[in-house]
């Protein structure tokens, strides 16, 4: 479904060169969920943004399908991690939820706004589609980030660190909402963190980058039972086991050489 081959960038201009991401290579098969992991600078919203077309990589490419990805795609959505600055303060909740919409000239009227009805539901904010953003908790702003791409049926979802910056409940309630809407309707997940518990409860597989300039340091399948319960399955001894061997590898990906690029 999607295939991240070679994915090298550097950042140039103003006489500085930061080398991003130096060779990432791995794939999702279709209806994945995939968690990413790495230490804080080590490129995930590069890489995020250049899996999305919204960033041409220096090298590398991304195939989506089988077709290079090289600017933005109907079959894909990204969730990212400030919700204040990707929702429009002057709009509705359902106008923000819809405006994507519009690019799919194909839809309707009635049609969008049964997507919008449908995805609002899903995310349990049916009865806030007249507020405005900024009346709603932070929660429930990433919710309405998430309804909006759901809307847009995307074949692959991208989410960047959405959860960084909401409180330890809620951020549980929306781990959760994300894998209960994963199971409905089938969606690939590339879910970007830099909490490596996260990274284990959500994802079927881990992949964890090293430290910039970055390369996919290890892959782990997670093992724990495919129905996931915020209690049981963070006190399972495999959850601990998994979280130690994530950790270590984020440890020793951060002591690698210095790079002579
Ligand atoms: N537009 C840019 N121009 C130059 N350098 C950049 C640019 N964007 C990011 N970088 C650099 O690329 C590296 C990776 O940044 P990026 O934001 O992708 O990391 P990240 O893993 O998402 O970080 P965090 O976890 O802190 O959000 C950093 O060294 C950063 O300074």
């Amino acid at each position: 479904m999607l295939d991240v081959r070679g994915l090298r960038k550097i950042y140039g201009g103003h006489g500085r060169e930061v080398e991003a991401l130096r060779d990432l290579t791995f794939t999702l098969d279709p209806g994945e969920l995939v968690c990413l992991v790495g230490p804080s600078g080590c490129g995930k919203t590069t890489l995020l943004k250049c899996v999305a077309g919204l960033l041409a990589p220096t090298s590398g490419e991304v195939l989506l399908d089988g077709s290079p990805v090289t600017g933005p795609r109907p079959g894909m959505a990204v969730v990212f991690q400030e919700y204040s600055r990707s929702l429009f303060p002057w709009m509705r909740v359902r106008d923000n939820v819809e405006l994507p919409l519009r690019q799919k000239k194909s839809l309707g009227r009635q049609r969008r706004h049964a997507l919008v009805e449908d995805a609002l539901e899903a995310v349990g904010l049916t009865a806030s589609a007249g507020a405005y953003p900024w009346q709603l908790s932070g929660g429930m702003q990433q919710r309405v980030a998430i309804a909006r791409a759901l809307a847009y049926e995307p074949e692959v979802l991208l989410m960047d660190e959405p959860f960084a910056a909401v409180d330890a409940q809620t951020r549980a309630g929306l781990e959760d909402l994300v894998r209960k809407l994963w199971q409905e309707r089938g969606m690939t997940i590339l879910f970007v963190t830099h909490d490596i518990d996260e990274a284990v409860y959500l994802g079927q597989r881990v992949l964890t980058l090293s430290a910039s300039p970055t390369v996919v340091q290890d892959e782990l399948k997670i093992t724990l039972p495919h129905e996931r319960d915020q209690l049981e399955s963070r006190a399972d001894a495999r959850f601990a086991e998994l979280r130690t061997h994530v950790y270590a590898q984020i440890r020793a990906a951060g002591t690698r050489p210095a790079p002579t690029a």
